[in-house]
C-alpha cells in the first residue's frame, strides 16, 4: 500500500498515562502500522528504578529526571536524522513532558510549539487495577498494581490543551486510528501486517 514518507518525517509522539493504560500495546501497533522507530521508556530505566517499583516504591523526581533526559537525547537523535519516532512513556507530570519537548531542538520552554506530540490514554482506574492485577498474576512485568494509585496521584495535565486524550478502554485500533488522523492527517494507513 501507498505510504508518503514525507507526512511521518521529523516527528515524535509520545503516548503517556499511568501504568495499565495501554502504552506499550498501542505504541507498538501504531509504530507498525506507521512503521516507524517504537521506543518503550522502560527499557532505559536503570535497574535501580525497576528494582524500586517492583517493590511498590514509587519513583521520585531524583529517579526519573536523569531517565527522562536520556529519553529526550534519544528523540533528539531520531528528529535530527528526520525520523518519525513512538515512545511510550507515562510523562505524568508537566515538568517530565518539557524534558521530552525539549528533544525538539528548536524549542522554546514553555510554548509549547514542539514536533513532540503527546496523546493520552485515559480510563478509569477501577480498569486499570484490573489489568495490572490480570498482568501481574500472569507474571509478566515487575509493576505491581499497588503503585497506581500513586501513578494517579502525580498525573498532572494542566496543560491537557497540548495533549491529546484518547479513551484508553477501547480497541487498539480505534486509538490508533484517532492518533494517526490527528498527528498524521495526510498519512495512508497499511493494516496489512
Ligand atoms: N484496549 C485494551 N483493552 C483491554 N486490555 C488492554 C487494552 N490495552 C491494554 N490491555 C491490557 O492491559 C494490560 C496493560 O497494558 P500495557 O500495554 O502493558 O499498559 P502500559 O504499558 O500502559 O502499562 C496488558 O495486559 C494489556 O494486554
Ligand atoms: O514514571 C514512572 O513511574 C514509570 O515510568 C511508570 O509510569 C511506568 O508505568 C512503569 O515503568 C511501568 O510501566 P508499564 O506499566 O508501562 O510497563
Amino acid at each position: 500500500m501507498y505510504f508518503p514518507i514525507s507526512a511521518v518525517t521529523g516527528k515524535a509522539v509520545v503516548i503517556m498515562g499511568v501504568s495499565g493504560a495501554g502504552r506499550s500495546t498501542k505504541d507498538q501497533i501504531l509504530a507498525k502500522v506507521l512503521k516507524c522507530d517504537f521506543l518503550d521508556a522502560d527499557d532505559f530505566h536503570p535497574q535501580s528504578n525497576k528494582e524500586k517499583m517492583r517493590q511498590g516504591i514509587p519513583l521520585s523526581d531524583e529517579d526519573r529526571i536523569p531517565w527522562l533526559k536520556m529519553l529526550r537525547d534519544v528523540l533528539r537523535e531520531i528528529l535530527v536524522a528526520i525520523n518519525t519516532a513512538i515512545l511510550g512513556c507515562s510523562s505524568l507530570q508537566t515538568h517530565y513532558r518539557e524534558i521530552l519537548r525539549s528533544a525538539d531542538p528548536d524549542y522554546e520552554p514553555g510554548s509549547y510549539a514542539s514536533v513532540v506530540k503527546f496523546v493520552m490514554l485515559d480510563a478509569p482506574a477501577v480498569v486499570l487495577a484490573a489489568r495490572l492485577e490480570k498482568r501481574a498474576a500472569e507474571g509478566k512485568h515487575f509493576m505491581p498494581v499497588t503503585l497506581l494509585q500513586s501513578q494517579l496521584d502525580l498525573l498532572q495535565i494542566h496543560d491537557s490543551k497540548r495533549i491529546l486524550k484518547d479513551d484508553a478502554t477501547l480497541s487498539p485500533q480505534s486509538t490508533v486510528n484517532t492518533i494517526t488522523s490527528f498527528i498524521f492527517p495526510s498519512t495512508t494507513l497499511s493494516w496489512s501486517n
